[in-house]
């Protein structure tokens, strides 16, 4: 069984892009009310004195889009300064990096993946669902910028849509050529727009890879992190090439990762609603530490059978909550 060490945290529901793939278009979402956010002092206390004592060493934090919850780098440093923290790392979109990423690392913050999916200013705005000045300018100087202040590795996200984007598959390959940067292609996930995720809608990552290899081939490599991405690099390149294939390979079998909610919901799959903790309303009833990380510890050890398991390929989920709800 695998070890499960690593927990991604969603510190807020809100965002400042809406991107097609991850939200339902036109639809109102119901957003967290603020005295429902768990506070940081709750997070603390809860990494304290639940998730570490029962073995979660590894965080990611994740939204909606993290750097607009107020405060975030100050939890940076809290959570960067815990003893027992082996790797803390962030998922963002990068629009607000530009003016954060210099506190962000000197709050401790080493790892960062930004989201671009288009080179393409055009392309790129209509992803987001953007429709005044484009924003895909500012979102690459934060790239630029996270890049300067030494973030390492820094990490690209692509969500590869078929029609959109996946014309720009070797272009956006290529920035790994004279760049330590890793560009990841994301399969598309039937979680976050039921309306866009239509028969076709993703990619075999191996049909990508295949595009790159008859362009300039491509070897096994490898980068850190924590994740289910298989890495590759081009022959002589700076940077690496990941694939994220949910839908076409299952990396299931070796999940080591749960969620926790902006909302303080545990989440023990990211494709299965079932056993779901809601610790936040337990913890403000005044329930003891221990019965909570007793529930915690029952949790981890059903994990197994609780993971995805209807893994066939183009079927569709039907979730009470969007990706940009869950963290990703
Ligand atoms: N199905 C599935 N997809 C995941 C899981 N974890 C991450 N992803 C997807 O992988 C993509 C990239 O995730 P990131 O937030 O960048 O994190 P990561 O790849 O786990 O991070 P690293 O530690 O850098 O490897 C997102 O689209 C996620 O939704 C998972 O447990 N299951
Ligand atoms: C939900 S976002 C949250 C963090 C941040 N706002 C960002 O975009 O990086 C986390 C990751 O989930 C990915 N994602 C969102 N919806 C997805 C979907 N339906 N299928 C695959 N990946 C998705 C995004 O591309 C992003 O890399
Ligand atoms: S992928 Fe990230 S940036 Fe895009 S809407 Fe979802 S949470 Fe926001
Ligand atoms: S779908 Fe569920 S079981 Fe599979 S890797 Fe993601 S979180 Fe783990």
């Amino acid at each position: 069984m695998n070890h499960v060490d690593y927990l991604r945290i969603s510190v807020i529901d809100r965002c400042n892009f809406r991107c097609n793939y991850c939200m339902p278009a036109g639809e109102e979402l119901n957003y967290i009310l603020k005295q429902n956010l768990l506070t940081f002092d709750e997070l603390l206390l809860l990494l304290k004195d639940i998730f570490i004592p029962v073995g979660f060493t590894r965080f990611r934090l994740t939204g909606g889009e993290p750097l607009l919850r107020p405060g975030i780098v100050d939890l940076v440093r809290e959570i960067a300064n815990l003893e027992q923290t082996q790797d803390l790392a962030m998922t963002t979109n990068g629009f607000l990096l530009d003016s954060m990423a210099q506190d962000l690392y000197d709050a401790g913050l080493r790892r960062i993946n930004i989201s671009l999916d288009s080179l393409n200013a055009e392309t790129f705005d209509q992803i987001i669902g953007n429709r005044g000045k484009s924003r895909w300018e500012r979102t690459w100087k934060g790239i630029q910028t996270a890049h300067r202040v030494g973030f390492d590795p820094l990490k690209l996200n692509v969500v590869v849509i078929p029609g959109v984007n996946d014309s720009e598959v070797l272009d956006l390959a290529a920035l790994t050529l004279d760049r330590r940067w890793h560009v990841r292609f994301i399969e598309f996930m039937p979680i976050g727009n039921p309306d866009l995720f239509t028969e076709r809608a993703w990619i075999p990552s191996e049909e990508l890879r295949q595009q790159i290899r008859e362009r300039w081939g491509l070897e096994d490599s490898q980068v850190r992190g924590n994740g289910p991405a298989d890495v590759f690099q081009i022959p002589g390149a700076r940077g690496t090439l990941g694939f994220i294939s949910q839908m076409s390979e299952c990396f299931c079998d070796r999940c080591n990762r749960m969620r926790l909610s902006a909302d303080g919901w545990l989440r023990p799959c990211l494709l299965n609603e079932t056993g779901q903790l809601d610790l936040k309303t337990t913890l403000r009833s005044g329930v003891s530490l221990s019965s909570l990380r007793q529930q915690v510890a029952e949790l981890l050890k059903i994990k197994p059978e609780i993971n995805f398991k209807q893994r066939e390929s183009g079927s569709e989920g039907n979730y009470t909550r969007t990706m940009s709800q869950i963290g990703g």
